[in-house]
């Protein structure tokens, strides 16, 4: 099992901070929060070209990548807290064998599903997806939560710098 907590907590000081400095207390965030997750994942699977069959381009540097990558997991993480869900999710580490086209389809087909029901189960699959595409990508846990504790100190400046 992962834990969550310290990235859901640290996640929550950001969230907070942002709807205070732009003024969005009550505001549902959510279809925004999933279209940015949609966005992310789209920039991410640019980054790593795993759909380009025309191209003989490599794939951009593993850690421009991982950058893109936990800038997705963000915006899951935002969305869990929002809905309430950051005490019940549980998540596993494990070993995917798909192609990485197929592990990004099924965070879409993960997103899709959250957006027309919201609930918990359909967050939690969408994390254990999100998970896997990591894994798939070639990304250890530790990296990932270093690589997420680095952007998230400059999402902080950022909004600090009146971005
Ligand atoms: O409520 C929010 C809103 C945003 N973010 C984070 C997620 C992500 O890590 C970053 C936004 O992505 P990015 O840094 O790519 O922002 P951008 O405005 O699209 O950047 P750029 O102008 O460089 O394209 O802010 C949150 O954590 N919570």
């Amino acid at each position: 099992m992962v834990n969550l907590k310290p990235l859901f907590e640290i996640q929550r000081a950001l969230d907070e901070k942002i709807i205070a400095k732009h003024g969005l207390y009550q505001q549902n965030l959510i279809p925004k929060k999933i279209l940015a997750l949609q966005v992310e994942l789209g920039e991410l699977a640019n980054e790593s070209r795993c759909f380009k069959f025309w191209s003989v381009k490599p794939p951009s540097p593993r850690e421009v990548i991982l950058e893109e990558y936990v800038d997705a997991l963000h915006f899951v993480l935002s969305i869990g807290l929002e809905k309430g869900y950051d005490q019940v999710v549980r998540v596993q580490k494990r070993q995917t064998e798909v192609p990485e086209v197929e592990a990004f389809r099924q965070v879409f087909d993960c997103i899709t599903r959250f957006a027309e029901t919201e609930d918990s189960q359909a967050y939690q699959a969408l994390f254990q997806s999100v998970l896997d595409l990591g894994n798939r990508l070639g990304f250890s846990w530790e990296e990932i939560e270093q690589a997420y504790k680095k952007k998230n100190e400059v999402n902080h400046l950022r909004q600090e710098q009146g971005y």
